[in-house]
């Protein structure tokens, strides 16, 4: 019998999901081929002590999870592609997007149906720049309060009252069977995603083409040439997911791919915006163009403020 294909996993609700999907996938394509999962406790955004000049690179530090990848503990990771970073430590690399799932933003109250309905005064709850600016922009009468924490503890928030509305990834909740929390799919046009929202990726070392081959079964072809595309500008922008940065990728009618982006004041006093279509094989100069019209507008300036607090 080989031997196991061994996930490294966090161990939060919405990982753990991620990661047995990724399982029973990988089991159904290859009945025989046993898959195990490898919990690891400490929160992913936590850098490990481990330089990563002592696996061949320079000044960077890979995450528990990659560690784990390196040193051969574990075979693969599964991320959600919003909070994958640009840049992989050198050996490892990502080797699958799965099929997207909605990449909208979701309203979640108790008392109210959607943003639209929200009276003035209330009090709504996100960490996120990007949902920040663009709550602000449209609704300059709400007050935005931070909130932190899993799915889990966000939603345990609100009902004890500290908030009228939260926004969360509408992917979160469905996956974890919470689909009835969501009161509003916020179009997209009105709360725009982060680059890679709803997708799921995987990461492996990169000379193990055995496993990558086993990965293909989930592979997603336009979700990847989307998320790409939203890549490229976040990368072109130097954003993650901490920066008031949006973009979307999808493909029109003509079957061009068409990204939006938008960079904006936390505050929400001044929202830029770009667009443009084309070629899904152009996808990456595509991130780079729409980035570079933001820059154009003064994006910099913004994001140059905000990576300065
Ligand atoms: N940053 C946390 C995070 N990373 C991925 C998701 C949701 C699922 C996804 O985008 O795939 C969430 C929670 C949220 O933003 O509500």
């Amino acid at each position: 019998m080989s031997r196991p294909l061994i996930i490294a996993t966090r161990e939060s609700p919405l990982a753990m999901w991620q990661a047995e999907f990724v399982r029973d996938a990988l089991c159904k394509a290859h009945p025989g081929l046993q898959v195990e999962l490898l919990g690891m406790t400490s929160r992913g955004d936590q850098l490990l002590d481990v330089p990563l000049s002592k696996v061949g690179g320079k000044g960077l530090f890979v995450k528990e999870l990659e560690t784990a990848l390196l040193d051969g503990s574990a075979d693969i990771a599964v991320h959600s592609m919003k909070d994958v970073p640009m840049e992989f430590p050198e050996g490892l690399s990502l080797g699958v997007i799965c099929e997207r799932e909605d990449p909208s933003d979701a309203f979640v109250s108790n008392h109210f149906d959607s943003l639209e309905a929200l009276p003035a005064g209330s009090v709504v709850g996100t960490s996120s720049l990007r949902r920040e600016c663009q709550l602000r922009a449209q609704r300059p009468d709400l007050s935005v309060k931070f909130l932190r924490g899993n799915v889990q503890t966000r939603l345990r928030k609100l009902d004890e009252g500290q908030y009228d509305a939260i926004i969360l990834a509408t992917a979160g909740l469905l996956r974890l069977e919470m689909a009835s929390r969501i009161r509003q799919r916020i179009p997209v046009g009105v709360s725009l995603p982060a680059g890679g929202q709803g997708a799921v990726g995987i990461e492996l070392r990169s000379d193990d083409s055995s496993t990558l081959e086993r990965l293909q079964v989930l592979h997603h072809l336009a979700t990847a040439q989307r998320v790409t595309a939203e890549r490229a500008l976040n990368r072109r922008l130097e954003g993650g997911c901490q920066v008031p940065i949006a973009c979307y990728a999808e493909f029109n009618q003509a079957g061009d791919l068409w990204l939006r982006g938008l960079v904006g004041q936390p505050d929400g006093s001044r929202l830029l915006r770009a667009e443009a279509t084309a070629p899904a094989s152009d996808a990456e100069a595509l991130g780079i163009s729409v980035a570079e019209d933001l820059l154009a507008q003064g994006a910099g300036e913004i994001l140059a403020e905000v990576y300065g607090r």
